[in-house]
């Protein structure tokens, strides 16, 4: 059995920690079958092939969270780099609780999605659930709350544009530059912001999503992981993109508009010009996990 589990942009813009949506690529694909006993294969990009894979952690996971002793032996192919802000951690532990899922018959989502998020935990110290959950439902994703899960989902369909350059951010490493505390101004600021995004993308308005694509948390403190923001940036709204901001924990940067191919282009020829290469990917966001 396969099942193929996208990239996602967390955050998106506002939302950090509760928005997320799903892209058809890049992508992880993990084959499985039960087994005697646990082993894990790894293809494309480097990642551990022993018990401390995400996909390994988020499988065992849920088998103990439902009482089961199950071995796996998994071969993952990875797609999406890590270390790169599309949540490719997200991705393998997603399809590794999937595939445990699979094989014991668990059709508890919120089970899934907890044991995806110990996934996450374990790459990155935080179980946080705004690359899981829309890997899984395949929406705009709104996390109300982890415990109970709560979830909204905005079906889209709009064309996107990543642009991942050759530079590695640790999620954990991202994290740790947060504050305890954020100036309430700032707080204010980002509920505008975020209710203004979700109205906008249930109306289709796109023009308006690439306005409200700003934040106020997270972005001021890790500004300085990105010494490359502006320049980015500029490129892409001279490309005539609606919006532009860092994808989860970046360094990976998406952006919306009209033609998202020059739009990437562009972005992409400033990284260069920073002496830093960069790949896009043009994609379609709203896209989830699939058994193949
Ligand atoms: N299957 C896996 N896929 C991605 N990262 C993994 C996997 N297994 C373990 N890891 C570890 O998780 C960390 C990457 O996670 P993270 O920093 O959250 O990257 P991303 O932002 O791309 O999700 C790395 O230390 C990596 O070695
Ligand atoms: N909300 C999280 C999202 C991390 O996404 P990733 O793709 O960088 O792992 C955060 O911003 O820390």
């Amino acid at each position: 059995m396969r099942v193929r589990v996208p990239a996602t942009v967390a955050n998106f813009g506002p939302g950090f920690d509760v928005f997320g949506v799903g892209i058809g690529e890049p992508h992880d694909e993990l084959r499985f079958r039960e087994s005697d006993e646990w082993s894990i294969n790894v293809r494309g990009f480097p990642v551990p092939a022993d018990g401390s894979n995400v996909a390994v952690v988020a499988a065992k996971t849920l088998a103990s969270m439902v009482g089961e002793e199950v071995a796996l032996r998994m071969e993952l192919k990875k797609g999406i780099r890590p270390r790169s802000g599309l949540g490719s951690s997200g991705a393998s532990s997603l399809a590794g609780s999937l595939a445990m899922a699979k094989v014991l018959g668990v059709e508890d989502e919120e089970l899934i999605l907890k044991a995806a998020m110990e996934g996450e935990r374990a790459a990155c110290g935080s179980a946080h659930g705004d690359n899981v959950v829309p890997a899984y439902y395949g929406d705009f994703t709104v996390i109300e709350s982890l415990n109970p899960l709560r979830v909204h989902r905005i079906p889209v369909d709009f064309h996107v544009v990543v642009v991942l350059p050759s530079v590695e951010i640790p999620t954990r490493e991202a994290r740790k530059v947060l504050p305890e505390k954020v100036p309430l101004k700032d707080a204010v600021k980002n509920v505008a912001l975020a209710s203004s995004l979700v109205k906008a993308l249930q109306e289709g308005d796109l023009k308006t999503v690439g306005r409200l694509l700003d934040d106020r948390l997270a972005f001021p403190y890790r500004r300085r992981l990105y010494p490359w923001w502006e320049t980015a940036k500029k490129a892409a709204i001279e490309a005539g993109a609606y919006g532009v901001s860092i994808s989860g924990s970046g360094p990976a940067v998406f952006a919306i508009g009209e033609d998202v191919t020059e739009i990437g282009k562009a972005i992409a020829e400033a990284f260069n010009r920073m002496d830093i290469e960069a790949e896009a990917y043009i994609t379609v966001a709203g896209r989830g996990f699939e058994w193949f």
